[in-house]
């Protein structure tokens, strides 16, 4: 989209002034839909810190414009970082690092409630000339924060708490000097139970570090695997040097990292999940363009989650329904996803879904329409969400006369048949993925509301119209 289409559209989604509560559409129809999904949230923050930290510009394509990245963006500008947004194509963003490697201190990074730039940010400070003052909206001083600050405190950060320690808002001095200057490699030790961004966060500035960095995990689990993979990939892919010898430890050699002049950032994967959840609930099927066969992204675990439900998924109308089906295809292999529905949703059973817990909420919403239970496990960590999403997804299941419970890892989704369930005004909790949850319900069940449905802004520019065209999209 150019950046002029772009205009327009925030402006008439402004000018539309959607309702809150926003009536969520029922689907009449079974779907015959195709949904052209925005660039990666993960990837593009990954891929502008790596660019910041790189030694030439690079050019974005197809990043996603969301509040997420708009406060990255912001973020890196503060550091004095230059970020040229392409005038006739939005999703292009140049990135000018800066040339001495070193950034901008004395300055103000606002995180929102954007955990990749709450836990990915913070690792820049280390390397600018003054403190760095991090603040974000009043729910994300709920979110945790000590492992990331506790690594960069072991690399020699001073770190200076305004509310309760290891949480927002804080300011970050950097060190006289960095770890590893006498070429002795820092090792350190943090416990990433509670994200897997804290591991992410260090991972990325450990090349620009004189000596790399060593470092070790000490929690008992470590949640979003393929999100540290992605990490390590898109580190290697900027020249970098990082290896996992055995479970959580990892070591990065020092490097000065340099990404492609252009990088192409894939759809993101975990947003298609409610659209292609969709096709589950109306029936028929949602397809979704240039969907990478092999990808880091928890989404591309999607296809067998939703076979596993009972759908049948084709890539470019090669079955694409389990991981074998994928390892057949070349490495670079992309095109059409389609998700078709079968006659029922099955719910999962037990569950381990300790690596795509962002899906979580697109999942259980599938599992409150299914004929059998779901319980999720490995996602405790999911009460550090945007909020605590395990108790909003209970409490929003039981608004509609559904049946769950919080399980000390996750949550338990009962069978309750449709009819039974019913219309009602659900609360989001300015998390975008509670949004698209009671928007997924919502198609099947008469009269869900749906509060600030605009929180969906945080991943997704514009989620209404974008569900709205899908819904336009049936069987004749
Ligand atoms: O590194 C990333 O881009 C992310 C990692 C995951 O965090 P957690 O490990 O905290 O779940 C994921 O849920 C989040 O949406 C994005
Ligand atoms: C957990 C999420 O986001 P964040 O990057 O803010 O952690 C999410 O998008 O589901």
């Amino acid at each position: 989209m150019t950046l002029l289409n772009q205009l327009v559209a925030d402006a008439t989604q402004e000018g539309e002034k959607i309702a809150d509560p926003w009536p969520a559409p029922v689907a009449k129809h079974a779907l015959a839909a195709e949904v052209t999904i925005p660039g990666s949230k993960s990837l593009s923050n990954r891929y502008l810190i790596l660019a910041a930290l790189s030694a030439n510009p690079v050019n974005l394509v197809g990043m996603l414009r969301s509040r997420d990245t708009r406060l990255m963006l912001d973020a890196l500008r503060e550091l004095g970082v230059a970020c040229i947004e392409d005038p006739f194509e939005g999703t292009t963003v140049q990135v000018n690092p800066p040339a001495d490697g070193k950034f901008r201190g004395g300055v103000d990074v606002n995180c929102g409630l954007a955990g990749t730039v709450m836990r990915f940010v913070p690792g820049l400070a280390l390397f600018a000339d003054g403190p760095v003052h991090f603040d974000g909206d009043a729910q994300a001083y709920a979110r945790p924060m000590g492992p990331i600050l506790d690594g960069l405190t072991q690399l020699g950060a001073s770190i200076q708490f305004e509310g309760e320690a290891g949480r927002l808002p804080f300011t970050i001095t950097p060190p006289a000097q960095l770890p590893g200057g006498n070429g002795e490699r820092p090792v350190i030790t943090i416990d990433a139970s509670g994200s897997s961004q804290f591991v992410s966060g260090l991972l990325l500035i450990g090349s620009h570090l004189p000596a790399g960095l060593e470092l070790h995990h000490s929690g008992e689990s470590l949640p979003s695997m393929p999100h540290i993979r992605m990490t390590m990939e898109d580190i290697n892919q900027a020249g970098g040097h990082v290896t996992m010898p055995t479970p959580g430890t990892w070591i990065v050699e020092p490097n000065r990292l340099n990404l492609p002049n252009e990088v192409v950032v894939e759809p993101d994967l975990s947003n298609a999940a409610p659209f292609l959840g969709a096709a589950l609930i109306a029936g028929g099927s949602v397809s979704v363009p240039n969907w990478p066969a092999h990808t880091t992204q928890p989404g591309g675990l999607l296809p067998s989650m939703l076979a596993a439900m009972g759908a049948d998924v084709t890539l470019d109308d090669l079955p694409f329904n389990t991981i074998e089906d994928a390892n057949a295809l070349p490495d670079d292999y992309s095109g059409l996803l389609t998700v078709i529905a079968g006659p029922e949703i099955h719910g999962l059973g037990d569950f381990d879904m300790s690596a795509a817990g962002e899906i979580a909420p697109s999942i259980a919403a599938l599992a409150v329409l299914a004929n059998s239970d779901t319980a999720l496990h490995g996602i405790g960590h999911l009460r550090g969400h945007e909020t605590n999403r395990l108790a909003a997804l209970v409490t929003e299941i039981m608004r509609i006369g559904g049946s769950a419970e919080e399980l000390e890892d996750g949550i338990a989704i009962h069978a309750v048949p449709a009819d039974q369930l019913h219309g009602e005004v659900m609360e989001t909790y300015a998390d975008h993925r509670m949004a698209t949850f009671a928007a997924m319900l919502g198609l099947k069940i008469p009269g869900i509301q749906i509060k600030d449905v605009l929180t969906t802004r945080k991943t997704i520019p514009d989620f209404v119209g974008m569900w709205t065209q899908m819904l336009e999209q049936y069987q004749e």
